[in-house]
């Protein structure tokens, strides 16, 4: 997927691009404070593709993904999502895309710690008013190894469930795009692992698109491809990476 498309390509081409962005700019502050956190990148990412943006502390890569999710304005560019430009929507129409359109995952599990695994997997459902597709939630539980956990608390699971559950919930919209913010970062090495080989089993077998920020390049070696960011600019671009060039390319742009 190149990063020349013009707008009207990615409004065409939905069907194959998930989420895209044109020279988008976000600025933090004015004056001589500003601080350019993304400084002009043009992205297209392929429909049912797992993709990891990975740079140093500071580059960029949360505000371009919270930027690319509709969690933050933009200061100039474009940001089409799903089909549609995210950058012209009002804020009514844009806490409806979000809550239809896009999963999300963080770091810490954002699980509600009264309702049950089922119920948390069903909230944004619940929230939207849809009803559940009960084959879905079987197939998706399953997928995740939480089949049999689905009527504990949060208390009552593992970290390492507690972030499946946080995946089942956000799979189970069949959003446009996942977003995930260092999914494994509370997370053991093998249940880390256990859970990236999830992420790749959700893009190759539900068709579903990942977009994924994380530090760790053993972790971007799941990924189909990886954005590498510094200083708010998309420095690097590479398909099937594997942990050994990322690192060396991670160390070429200092981090
Ligand atoms: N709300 C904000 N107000 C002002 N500056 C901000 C804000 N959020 C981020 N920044 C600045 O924008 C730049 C990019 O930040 P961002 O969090 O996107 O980087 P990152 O690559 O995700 O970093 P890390 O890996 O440390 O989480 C940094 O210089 C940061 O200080």
């Amino acid at each position: 997927m190149n990063s020349t498309l013009s707008a009207a390509d990615l409004l065409t081409e939905r069907a194959t691009i998930a989420v895209s962005t044109l020279n988008l700019v976000k600025t933090y502050g004015t004056g001589p404070q500003a601080v350019r956190a993304v400084d002009g990148i043009s992205v297209a990412i392929a429909t049912g593709s797992f993709t990891a943006i990975m740079g140093p502390s500071g580059s960029g890569k949360s505000t371009l993904m919270h930027c690319m999710a509709g969690l933050d304005t933009i200061s100039d560019g474009r940001v089409f999502l799903g089909g549609q430009e995210i950058s012209r929507m009002r804020d009514t129409e844009l806490t409806l895309l979000r809550r239809t359109r896009v999963g999300f995952v963080f770091q810490s599990f954002n699980l509600l710690p009264t309702l049950t695994a089922r119920q948390n997997i069903l909230l944004p459902l619940d929230l939207s008013g849809r009803s559940v597709d009960e084959d879905r939630l079987q197939r998706v539980c399953a997928s995740l190894g939480l089949s049999d956990r689905l009527g504990h608390r949060p208390g009552e699971l593992s970290g390492g469930q507690q972030q499946r559950v946080a995946i089942a919930r956000a799979l189970i919209t069949e959003p446009a795009v996942i977003f995930a913010d260092e999914p494994t970062g509370a997370l053991d090495s093998a249940n880390g692992q256990v859970l990236l080989s999830q992420l790749r089993t959700a893009s190759r077998e539900l068709g579903q698109t990942i977009v994924m920020v994380t530090h760790d390049a053993g972790a971007a070696a799941y990924a189909d491809r990886a954005l590498l960011i510094n200083d708010g600019r998309l420095v690097g671009d590479l398909d099937r990476p594997d942990a050994d060039s990322l690192r060396v390319e991670l160390s070429q742009v200092g981090a």
